[in-house]
C-alpha cells in the first residue's frame, strides 16, 4: 500500500534526475493513454500528476517520492501526431537515455489502451524495449470504457502479438483509473520489484 506521495522534480535531461540511490518505477506509453491518471490512482493523490483530455500534457521526466522510499516516474507519451520533427527527436533522445541509462530503474510499465487493436507504434516501442533489455511489463488502461468481454478480447489479442514477438507473454495488468480496477494487483507487483531491488542493493 502506498501511504505518501510527493512531487520531487521535473527534468528534460536524464542526467539531472535525482540521485539514483533508491528503487525507481516508470510509466510510459502513447500520449493520452492514461499514464498520469494511473499514477494518481495508484497513489490516491488526485492531482499529483497533471492530466488532460488533450494528448501531450506531460512533457518532462517527473519524479515522485513514494513513502520516502522509492521513486515513481511519469514520462511524456509518444505518438502524438501534432508534434514537430525536432520535438519528436528530442523526446526520443531523452527517453532512450533515461530508459537505458537510469541505473536504479527496476520496472518500466508500458501502458496500452485496452480499447484498441494492437497499434504499430506500441509494438515498435516494445520491440525496442526488448532489444535494449529494458525490463517492462504491460498495463492495459481505460478498462471501464468497454464491456469486460470486449476488453478481454483486446487484451488477449495484444498478448498474442507479444507471444509472436518475444516467444513469451510479459507480466500484464488490466486497469481503470476511473474505477481503480487493478490497483491492488499492480501495487503488489511494484512493491515486489522495489523489495527485490532493495535486497540486491543494500550492503
Ligand atoms: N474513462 C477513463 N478515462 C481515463 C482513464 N485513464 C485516463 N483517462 C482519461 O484519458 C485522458 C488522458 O489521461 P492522462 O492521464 O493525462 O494521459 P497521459 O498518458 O498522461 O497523457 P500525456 O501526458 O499527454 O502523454 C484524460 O482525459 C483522462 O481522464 C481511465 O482509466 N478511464
Ligand atoms: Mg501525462
Amino acid at each position: 500500500m502506498i501511504r505518501k506521495a510527493e512531487f520531487v522534480v521535473s527534468n528534460t535531461n536524464p542526467a539531472k534526475c535525482p540521485k539514483a540511490d533508491r528503487a525507481e518505477i516508470a510509466f510510459i506509453g502513447r500520449s493520452n493513454v492514461g499514464k498520469s491518471s494511473l499514477i494518481n490512482m495508484l497513489t490516491g493523490v488526485k492531482e499529483l500528476a497533471k492530466t488532460s483530455q488533450k494528448p501531450g500534457k506531460t512533457q518532462l521526466i517527473n519524479h515522485f517520492m513514494i513513502d520516502n522510499r522509492w521513486y515513481m516516474v511519469d514520462l511524456p507519451g509518444y505518438g502524438f501526431a501534432k508534434v514537430s520533427k525536432d520535438k519528436k527527436e528530442k523526446w526520443e533522445v531523452m527517453i532512450s537515455e533515461y530508459l537505458t541509462k537510469r541505473s536504479n530503474l527496476c520496472g518500466v510499465f508500458v501502458l496500452i489502451d485496452s480499447r484498441l487493436e494492437p497499434q504499430k507504434i506500441d509494438l515498435e516501442f516494445l520491440h525496442w524495449c526488448g532489444d535494449q533489455g529494458v525490463p517492462f511489463a504491460l498495463v492495459f488502461t481505460k478498462a471501464d470504457k468497454l464491456s469486460k468481454s470486449q476488453t478481454d478480447k483486446n487484451v488477449k489479442g495484444f498478448l498474442g502479438k507479444m507471444e509472436d514477438i518475444f516467444g513469451e507473454i510479459p507480466d500484464h495488468f488490466v486497469t481503470s483509473s476511473e474505477k481503480s480496477t487493478g490497483k491492488d494487483e499492480l501495487t503488489s507487483f511494484i512493491e515486489e520489484l522495489v523489495a527485490e531491488y532493495e535486497s540486491e542493493n543494500t550492503n
